[in-house]
């Protein structure tokens, strides 16, 4: 992986922040959307999250690293009523779903454009309804697993900004990757695997529209896994 990378002094952080030159619209919604939609981790989190909305949401939905944003703006409008907390720290892939939202006129989101612990340890507790990790950084080798967003701390994070009831969504290509997290999601004491038969984790989430990752993921012949665990 080229580019910038970033250390904090407890967390890891990993990754590209920046690729080729933006269309001047992308740096356009830059300066004048994101702004508006953006969290700011300065101020203190609202004691109800919901406040953060203009649609007053009955139910708020966070997805990590949404990449070019076709899952997060497909769920955004096929429920008006929700919110939706969309994290992105490369700048491209947040100008370009900034333009897709936009045109899809869409105002149910806010947005996050770093790492997303920082957004995790901000949010009050138990405020959200579903966590969606689709198609995390993978991480293939051995040596780099320490670098996956799923770990003990992140779990514990989820446990602390879930509701009961609440659902963590979990899409990868990567075999390791999926053994992983059913392995960290087993020891941890917060989450239940609600996989019913053998064929469920073949199975893609209700309504799913498919991500730009996954469907490089088949072109490729690989087999995407999807699971899904309830926050006890
Ligand atoms: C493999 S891509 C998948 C993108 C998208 N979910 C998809 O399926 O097409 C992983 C994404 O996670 C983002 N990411 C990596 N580390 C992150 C972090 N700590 N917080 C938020 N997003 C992160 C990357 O910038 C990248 O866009």
């Amino acid at each position: 992986m080229t580019g910038e990378r970033r250390t904090r002094s407890t967390e890891a952080f990993f990754g590209r922040r920046r690729g080729k030159a933006l269309r001047p619209r992308q740096s356009d919604l830059l300066e004048r959307l994101l702004p508006r939609w953006k969290l700011d981790l300065e101020a203190p989190a609202p004691d109800r999250l919901s406040d953060i909305f203009d649609n007053a949401p009955s139910r708020i939905v966070l997805e990590i690293g949404f990449g070019g944003g076709e899952h997060l703006l497909h769920r955004a409008q096929e429920d008006p009523d929700a919110g939706f907390i969309g994290v992105e720290p490369f700048v491209n892939s947040m100008a370009k779903f900034l333009a897709a939202a936009e045109d899809a006129g869409v105002a149910n989101i806010r947005l996050y454009d770093d790492d997303a612990t920082r957004l995790l340890d901000w949010l009050p507790g138990a405020c959200l309804d579903g966590i969606d990790l689709l198609y995390p950084d993978p991480w293939p080798k051995k040596k780099h697993w320490k670098r996956r967003f799923v770990n003990a701390a992140n779990l514990d994070r989820f446990a602390r900004v879930m509701k009961p009831g609440a659902n963590f969504r979990f899409a990868s290509d990567i075999d390791t990757y999926v053994n992983w997290t059913l392995a960290h999601l087993h020891a941890h004491p917060a989450f239940d695997w609600t996989a019913r038969n053998a064929a469920d984790w073949r199975e893609p989430f209700e309504g799913w529209p498919g991500t730009r990752y996954e469907a490089k993921a088949l072109r490729e012949g690989r087999t995407p896994a999807y699971l899904t665990f309830r926050r006890r």
